[in-house]
């Protein structure tokens, strides 16, 4: 859901699950399976409208972590002065009926695996690394955990980020909810356009110093590196199977909590690639790993104790033509079976970042979700 126009499904008509480094491929190939038994009827003929799937992805090839395509059995959704109702399957059967809330519920988040002081020792590691030109960029990530009362309606978390963020695609699927400025990639009718995002600053105090952080940020050579590392990961990727790729030039993104550095790209689709495909070639870009991806992903191993589950991964939805809209689960956290909540947070890391500086701007990175949970 962005900027009050979204899709929500209710039950599952189907659930894919995968795993392992083949897991992204494996969903696309399941998909096409699944589109090509599918009698649909579709008189809507919008973004999201007919059959679609909704999904969230591990991050890590050797995660623990399930991925999954959900097809609800019915599906209600937005754009614009239409709305529509999607029937699958058994779905016949369902209303959509408004349901109330669930209580109210507060819950303060504590660090999880890796304390403040263990996040700033892992980052001077990983600048030190990269001075010893091991390698250009690594995005590391700190965790945080909590848990709702049990039973808590994890719709209200998305409700909260839809109003606070109404710029970003919140999502919420299988648990894992959160509001990203970032997109991986979307598809529409032979379009494919994505948001870069890397380098951050936070929001200042005043008019004043709010317009000067956001010129430091765009004049920054340290942000504006960082930043050309993303842009160049997901320009050399969407290369591959587009025609006329253009770049926006980097511009400043105003979120309620900080400013990126965003670069807007757009192409024509030439090799008939559903969202899911590009997807699985461009994940993981370098605004969540870092570059050279494999290495950036060997210092992500060895210096983050967690999984990092599906933060990070890519989340959204396919429709039957393999359109879609994926956005890269960040400013997020996985609500687990037994109510446990999972919220992650990270930084690119270059070779002149500075340890407390980065601890301070994954702090801002996680107010969404805090205070959404707040
Ligand atoms: C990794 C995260 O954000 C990414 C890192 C950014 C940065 O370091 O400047 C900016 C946006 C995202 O690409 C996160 O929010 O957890």
């Amino acid at each position: 859901m962005r900027g009050g126009d979204g899709i929500a499904g209710y039950g599952e008509a189907l659930r894919l699950e995968f795993s392992g480094p083949d897991r992204l491929t494996d969903a696309a190939a399941a998909w096409r399976d699944v589109v090509a038994r599918a009698q649909i009827d579709d008189d809507v003929r919008l973004p999201g409208s007919g059959l679609v799937a909704f999904g969230t992805f591990a991050f890590a090839d050797e995660s623990n972590a399930t991925s999954v395509l959900i097809v609800p059995e019915l599906i209600v959704g937005r754009r614009g002065s239409k709305a529509w109702v999607t029937r699958i399957g058994d779905g016949a059967g369902i209303d959509p009926v408004m349901r109330a809330f669930g209580d109210d519920f507060r819950v303060t988040l504590r660090a999880g695996q890796t304390s403040p002081a263990d996040y700033v020792d892992a980052v001077s590691t990983a600048v030190g690394r990269i001075n010893d030109d091991e390698l250009g960029k690594v995005v590391l990530a700190r965790d945080l955990i909590g848990r709702l009362p049990a039973g808590s309606d994890v719709r209200r978390i998305a409700a909260e980020l839809a109003i606070g963020y109404p710029d970003c695609w919140t999502f919420c699927v299988d648990g894992m909810v959160g509001a990203s400025p970032e997109t991986l990639v979307r598809s529409e009718k032979g379009t494919v356009s994505a948001r870069v995002l890397a380098g951050t600053l936070p929001r200042g105090r005043d008019d004043r110093a709010d317009a000067e952080a956001a010129d430091s940020l765009a004049r920054s050579p340290k942000n504006t590196a960082e930043h050309a590392f993303a842009v160049r990961s997901v320009l050399d990727t969407l290369g591959r199977h587009t025609i006329r790729l253009q770049k926006s030039q980097p511009f400043t993104l105003r979120l309620p909590n900080l400013w990126h550095l965003a670069t807007d790209v757009e192409g024509v689709l030439h090799d008939g690639s559903t969202s899911l495909d590009l997807v699985a070639d461009m994940h993981p870009t370098a605004a969540v790993a870092g570059t050279p991806t494999d290495a950036a992903l060997a210092v992500i191993r060895s210096l983050e104790k967690f999984d990092r589950g599906r933060y990070a991964g890519p989340v959204g939805w396919i429709d039957a033509h393999g359109d879609g809209e994926w956005a890269i689960a960040l400013r997020c956290a996985q609500v687990d079976e037994d109510d446990v909540v999972h919220a992650y947070a990270g930084c690119g890391i270059v070779g002149d970042s500075d340890p407390a500086a980065e601890l301070a701007e994954s702090r801002i990175k996680f107010r969404p979700i805090v205070e959404a949970l707040a």
